[in-house]
């Protein structure tokens, strides 16, 4: 079977509220679908979607780097040489993870097409039921309460809550969460990149007194690992790292400079599976627990990153939350979406 074609196509998918972050603020997915058929007619399909304040791809970009360059380095291999394939797309162009993201995930639809077998049998199973937090945006502080607990309601047990625009502002806001929903339900901070380093220590010192905070997410700008690394050294709370690592180099020179408690993989920042399970395995070895979490995304590639959470031990934190925002979506039947927790209903044949 050989790669003979791509057909991509871009849509708009409207969120049910607004998705507020320190780093932009959305209203919609912009969901570019990727179809790569080959000479037997056989389809593989991967999603990605845009988010350039974060990722610096836009959808024109994404779709050009597809159709320019990624494409290209996989046109006419035979799919017996997968693992070349998947290496090509790597190197098919420098960055450019989240439109190479959809290539490598629609590469192993067509792939397990070829073996028969859905992707979790491929990757393999571990576990069978991930419990994912729900966002709560940021904003007004008496919303913030609202939102984290209504996803209470809704039987979620973990929450991540944004932050970063004012850290007296989202100290105020998550001390006033933390009363709103108590003691039962784990609390994930997430600066994106807002806070400069000194103001993170004030903030997450003050919010030391909370109990029930498992981590706080990149407190400052991506590139800043001595900073990361310096707001390690001096809190109690384990500091995960974003969008400080997109590719395996970026996490090598992290888990290297011992920056970080965790890591946060996500197959559209790093570029697919192929290079999220590097990550893992360098995280691993280093002892460093991974979150498997997601852009605001589409459901092609949060059933990828669902499947591949349950492949791996060592993922020990899911943030598979952006089709909760959608009004209506479709998922392969194996995967049941329920509210706070997803399950890959296996079939054990
Ligand atoms: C959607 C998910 N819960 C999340 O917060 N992901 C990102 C931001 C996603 C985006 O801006 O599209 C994160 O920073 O963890
Ligand atoms: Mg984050």
């Amino acid at each position: 079977m050989q790669i003979k074609d791509v057909k991509i196509v871009h849509k708009k998918l409207p969120l049910k509220k607004v998705f507020r972050t320190a780093l932009r603020t959305a209203t919609e997915i912009p969901l570019i679908e990727v179809e790569i058929s080959t000479n037997e007619d056989t389809i593989g399909r991967g999603t990605t979607s845009a988010a350039a304040k974060v990722t610096g791809e836009t959808t024109s970009s994404i779709c050009a780097a597809i159709q320019d360059y990624i494409f290209p380095s996989i046109a006419g291999s035979s799919l017996l040489n997968v693992q070349q394939i998947l290496h090509s797309i790597t190197t098919s162009i420098p960055k450019n993870y989240s439109a190479k993201a959809a290539v490598d995930m629609a590469v192993y639809d067509l792939y397990c097409k070829s073996l028969q077998i859905p992707l979790y049998k491929y990757l393999g199973v571990y576990r069978t039921k991930l419990s994912t937090h729900m966002t709560v945006s940021l904003g007004e502080i008496e919303q913030m309460c609202c939102d984290a607990q209504e996803a209470v309601n809704n039987h979620f047990s973990s929450l991540k809550i944004k932050a970063g625009k004012d850290f007296r502002h989202d100290i105020e806001a998550i001390r006033q969460i933390y009363k709103t929903v108590g003691n039962s339900v784990r609390l994930g901070i997430d600066a994106n990149q807002g806070w400069k380093k000194r103001d993170a220590v004030t903030a997450i010192r003050a919010l030391q007194e909370i109990p029930n905070i498992d981590f706080v997410e990149q407190p400052v700008v991506a590139h800043d690992i001595e900073g990361l690394k310096w707001i390690k050294n001096r809190v109690d709370i384990p500091i995960m790292a974003d969008e400080s690592i997109f590719s395996y180099s970026d996490a090598m020179r992290v888990i290297r400079e011992d920056a970080a408690d965790l890591i946060n993989i996500k197959l559209l920042k790093c570029g697919g599976i192929f290079p999220a399970t590097k990550i893992l395995h360098a995280a691993e070895s280093a002892g460093i627990e991974c979150m498997l979490g997601c852009m605001m995304e589409g459901p092609i590639s949060i059933a990828c990153g669902a499947m591949f959470a349950c492949a791996h031990k060592n993922i020990t934190r899911i943030d598979l939350d952006s089709l909760y925002s959608l009004r209506n979506f479709t998922l392969p039947s194996y995967i049941y979406y329920g509210e706070g927790q997803i399950e890959l209903k296996v079939n054990h044949d």
